[in-house]
């Protein structure tokens, strides 16, 4: 669902990604792990074509991303770590307005089904985004995700500055779309996050992927180990 094939950005001199090799398939949830400038971000700018690589290739959904860029973003959907939603609308009217402009048009009923589905409180969805927590616009951001029918979902530091209940819902959430099929890449500094919501985790360092293990392969603590040894 996901390639990257040797793929490679430079600024300048600087290699902010090096040679970069990964598949992650349907159902699996990859997260990247690694210091602050190891490379997360700019994999996931790539993959949202924000950024052009230097070298090497990336396909979603078998297509080219650098061949097909307005096809490939059909397939994605994207939850930064802070959602952007309009903040005079509710819940319900983002959703709408979000969906349409990816082609989508929904009854009511739908909408509210998706909301629910990200795991927001029904007295919520007819509430001004302003009064939304944190988890509350991720769950929105979810709630578009699903509405679009993503096949990708990419994630940059979602969890960060969410309390614990809500850092646990929305990886309850994310496991779900995983086995509905959803291929997902995370950044996060979260290890134990990561361990726990992720099929596979890659850490980074200075730009390449230095280690990848299945999740459940690893106790949290093995985990935090082999972070601190690579980084
Ligand atoms: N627009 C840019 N111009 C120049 N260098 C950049 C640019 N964007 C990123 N870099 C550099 O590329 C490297 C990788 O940055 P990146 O943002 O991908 O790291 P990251 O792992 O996401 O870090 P963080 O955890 O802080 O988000 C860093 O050295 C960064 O300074």
């Amino acid at each position: 669902m996901l390639i990257a094939e040797n793929l490679t950005k430079k600024y300048g001199d600087h290699i902010a990604l090096n040679k970069l090799n990964l598949t992650i398939k349907e159902g699996e949830i990859f997260a990247l792990l690694g210091q602050n400038g190891a490379g997360k971000t700019t994999t996931i700018n790539l993959f949202l074509g924000f950024i052009a690589p230097t070298d090497g290739e990336l396909k979603i959904n078998d297509l080219s991303v650098i061949d097909n860029a307005q096809e490939t973003k059909k397939y994605v959907a994207y939850i930064p770590e802070t959602v952007m939603l309009y903040p005079n609308l509710t819940g319900l009217e983002n959703l709408k307005f979000f969906s349409s402009l990816a082609g989508f048009k929904y009854s009511q009923g739908e909408l509210t089904y998706f909301l629910s589905k990200a795991g927001l409180q029904i007295k919520a969805h007819h509430q001004n985004l302003g009064g939304y927590s944190k988890g509350m616009r991720q769950k929105v951001g979810i709630a578009i995700a699903i509405a679009k029918k993503a096949k990708v979902l990419l994630l940059d530091e979602p969890t960060s500055g969410l309390d614990p209940k809500a850092s646990n819902e929305f990886s309850q959430i994310l496991k779900e779309l995983s086995a509905d099929g959803t291929a997902i890449l995370m950044a996060t500094h979260d290890i134990f996050r990561a361990r726990e919501v992720a099929s596979h985790i890659g850490i980074m360092r200075q730009g390449n992927l230095v280690t990848v293990i299945e999740a459940d392969k690893i106790s949290a603590n093995e985990l935090e180990d082999l972070y601190l040894q690579t980084v």
